[in-house]
């Protein structure tokens, strides 16, 4: 689990009639000059969405694509930093917070709110894209944020028509099936995101194939051809796909069908004559907060001792000093060593790396660190404990 591809197989070139990239532009005169397609990608924390997408950047498809990346708890400039590309405008990347443009032509930029704002900002200065992908934290229901894009006016600017394309989601080989079967268990009315990414979704990706063996890959595609018969299951490692069987693939070209049994590419929304579940919190409703600590140039003892806190955070679910316990379920940092070498924090439940970064790769990690968890019992009491460790 590096960022650095050297290991991997050089991308496949992509023909540009494999992607079928051609949304109705239609006769309709009042129709906006460009229609510009929107893919939603959700799936559940540290699944490989970011991975994905870091592919999708930096691979020659020879088309513009704006990503958005939306990130829950302050991570996304550790994504952009972490993408590896410099900017063709600026190659030192010290302005990298708002986008980032790389060398394919492709964006990255990074919002808080769902993206429409940003999406017209980035239009307004950068004129209009191919192609925009939409990353959605981990704990996000991508029905709502589906139902916003999709054959929504209000989004045609007059310059550009957003339509929803359609909404893949990531499943992690690894942790996919227990996190569904705890998903399935709350018991009570609400439904846990993993069954509502992969219920919502068109297309599924079962990411890290690489980490599991067959038995328990043909479980995890059984449980999730349980929640959603409909979608086409792609099996992945690091994200690695011919793009044509996630974007462009029009799901929502045609209106869903309603019927008694909600389809699953259904996107619920205010018009909607069936019953639906109560609009909670999914963060709150779960418990899960996220924590996030800078830190400045680390000693290798205090490294050190990172990596005891992290041990002991992510194996024994204890932190020193903290008697209640913790959940992490995801973290993630960037930090730079004393000698000035640049690292990565990279965990998803209860494995984790922290892997340097090559001196081509550091460009635009600035000197002060920071560490994001994600999880419950994410108290003051488990930041004190963490502050003390790398400050
Ligand atoms: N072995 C292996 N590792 C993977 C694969 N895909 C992703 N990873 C690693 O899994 C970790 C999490 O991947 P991300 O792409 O950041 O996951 P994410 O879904 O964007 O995470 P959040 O945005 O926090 O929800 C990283 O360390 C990746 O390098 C894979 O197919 N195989």
């Amino acid at each position: 689990m590096s960022f650095s591809d050297s290991e991997e197989e050089p991308p496949l070139l992509l023909e540009h009639e494999d992607v079928a990239l051609d949304v109705d532009t239609t006769n309709d005169e009042t129709a906006p000059s460009t229609r510009v397609p929107l893919t939603i990608i959700c799936g559940f924390l540290g699944a490989g969405k970011s991975t994905l997408l870091k592919r999708i950047l930096t691979e020659r498809h020879g088309y513009r694509i704006a990503v958005i990346m939306n990130e829950f708890g302050g991570t996304a400039d550790i994504e952009a930093k972490t993408i590896n590309v410099s900017s063709t405008e600026d190659p030192t990347a010290e302005n990298t917070e708002e986008f980032l443009e790389l060398a394919n032509g492709c964006l990255c930029c990074s919002i808080k709110d769902s993206g429409v704002a940003a999406i017209e900002k980035l239009m307004q200065r950068k004129g209009a894209f191919d192609y925009i992908l939409l990353e959605t934290t981990g704990l996000a229901d991508p029905g709502p944020i589906a139902a916003k894009f999709w054959k929504n006016e209000e989004y045609a600017t007059g310059l550009v028509d957003i339509v929803l394309d359609g909404v893949i989601c990531v499943v992690d080989a690894v942790f996919g099936q227990s996190q569904m079967q705890e998903d399935h268990a709350t018991g009570d009315l609400h439904i846990g995101e993993s069954l509502r990414q992969i219920g919502g979704s068109d297309v599924i990706l079962l990411n890290k194939v690489d980490l599991v063996d067959s038995q328990q890959l043909e479980e995890t595609e059984s449980v999730i051809r349980q929640i959603n018969p409909a979608a086409p299951i792609h099996k992945t490692i690091k994200g690695q796909i011919d793009l044509k069987h996630i974007i462009g693939i029009a799901a929502f070209r045609n209106p869903p069908i309603t019927s008694e049994s909600t389809p699953p590419t259904h996107v619920h929304s205010e018009d909607c004559d069936h019953s639906h579940v109560p609009k909670l919190n999914h963060y709150e409703l779960r418990g899960i907060s996220s924590l996030q600590v800078t830190c400045g140039l680390l000693s290798q003892e205090r490294l050190n001792k990172l990596d005891e806190w992290l041990r002991n955070a992510l194996w024994e679910d204890r932190v020193v000093g903290v008697s209640s316990e913790v959940k992490i379920m995801r973290c993630k940092g960037a930090f730079t060593s004393e000698e000035g070498i640049h690292r990565v924090l990279q965990g998803v439940r209860n494995m984790y790396e922290i892997s340097q970064l090559e001196a081509t790769e550091s460009i635009g990690i600035p000197d002060t660190g920071k560490i994001v968890l994600i999880g419950k019992g994410l108290n003051e009491d488990v930041r004190k404990s963490l502050e003390s460790v790398v400050t």
